[in-house]
């Protein structure tokens, strides 16, 4: 279901070995399950109030007589909605791009009517905002919207949609790969297997075993929910942290609630973030949380690359302070090539 994998050790990046990358887990899922959010506000109506009088071409719209405007960034290429999507999506909006709407402001800001975030993009500013005056909706095809500006877009009467659940499978999924792929040091077998240098394969090396090993889940959402789940089946004890106990998740998959994010660092082989971005979120994971882990453990990241420290992580690794981090995220993405 992913629309781009690239698993590579982040040697090649600004990194230390021991990171391993995930990168673009985006699901093709999002597109289609962001649609009937965006048409459910479209009939119920925001209540917010206009921002011009009507026009002739806004009255078109709304007697239905084409369909209403939806802005993205591009069609196809690196950043715009996948050509994959295009078909659907064009059967409920006129997919205006971004390039089109530059071109021709003055007729397309009437038309359109919501904007199509994929991918991050468009960026949903207050230059764009100003130039929309029909604007109802933004629909974001993800979860997250940590990166919107929700009180600006809120306060020109604009509704945002995202996608919840739509990708907590995979995203769950990519959780498990990452965790098993650093245990068992996959990418760098893969590497040893197929490199033209390998004359023998090392009798020593070996990977940590994630049977009977120890979970923390920080983050105990619908995600960690589906994480713990997926842990239970590997025969691993479950701990995890959260805003709130969970006590019915709790005993289905007999995790123990650690009410102190210290307590499941120091106790944890495996520690996965699955939290939001949000200020209290943001570098949740810092030097102290990392020196509190245990020297073998490993922090895998599936939520946003600013819940971690970067520059924190880069050094615990570089001195052993944890062994390894695998990382399906980061800030920002992708991290910077070396020159
Ligand atoms: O990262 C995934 C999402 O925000 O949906």
């Amino acid at each position: 279901m992913f629309r781009a994998k690239t698993f590579y050790l982040a040697q090649s990046a600004e990194l230390p070995a021991a990171w391993v990358t995930l990168a673009n887990r985006s699901g093709c899922r999002w597109a289609n399950s962001c649609i009937p959010f965006i048409q459910k506000s479209f009939r119920t109506g925001p209540k917010c109030r206009e921002r011009t009088a009507p026009s002739p071409c806004r009255d078109k719209i709304m007697g239905e007589k084409e369909p209403p405007g939806a802005l993205v960034y591009d069609i196809g290429g690196a950043f715009g909605v996948p050509e994959s999507h295009v078909e659907f999506l064009k059967k409920h909006f006129d997919l205006i791009t971004m390039k089109e709407f530059h071109k021709n402001k003055e007729q397309l800001c009437e038309k359109i009517r919501s904007i199509f975030v994929f991918e991050l993009r468009p960026v949903v500013d207050c230059e764009l905002l100003e130039s929309l005056p029909r604007l109802k909706v933004v629909g974001n095809s993800g979860v997250g919207v940590d990166h919107l500006d929700l009180k600006l877009i809120s306060s020109y009467g604009v509704k945002i949609t995202n996608t919840p659940h739509a990708v907590s499978d995979s995203t769950a999924d990519i959780g498990m790969a990452l965790m098993l792929a650093s245990a068992r040091r996959l990418v760098e077998g893969c590497c040893i297997a197929t490199s033209p240098d390998t004359t023998h394969f090392a009798a020593d090396w070996l990977g940590v075993e994630v049977t009977g090993a120890t979970l923390g889940i920080i983050g105990m959402g619908s995600i960690g929910y589906k994480v713990a789940k997926r842990a239970k089946a590997f025969d691993m004890n479950i701990l995890y942290h959260n805003r709130n106990r969970r006590k019915e998740e709790e005993e289905a998959i007999g995790a123990i609630y650690c009410k102190n994010m210290q307590d499941l660092l120091q106790q944890s082989d495996f520690v996965m973030l699955v939290v939001n971005l949000t200020p209290e979120t943001h570098k949740l994971i810092g030097k102290r949380e990392l020196e509190l882990m245990k020297p073998t453990a490993t922090l895998i990241n599936i939520s946003r690359g600013a819940v971690v420290d970067q520059d924190a992580l880069a050094k615990a690794l570089q001195k052993s302070v944890i062994r390894a981090a695998a990382l399906d995220v980061t800030d920002p993405e992708p991290l910077p090539r070396r020159a």
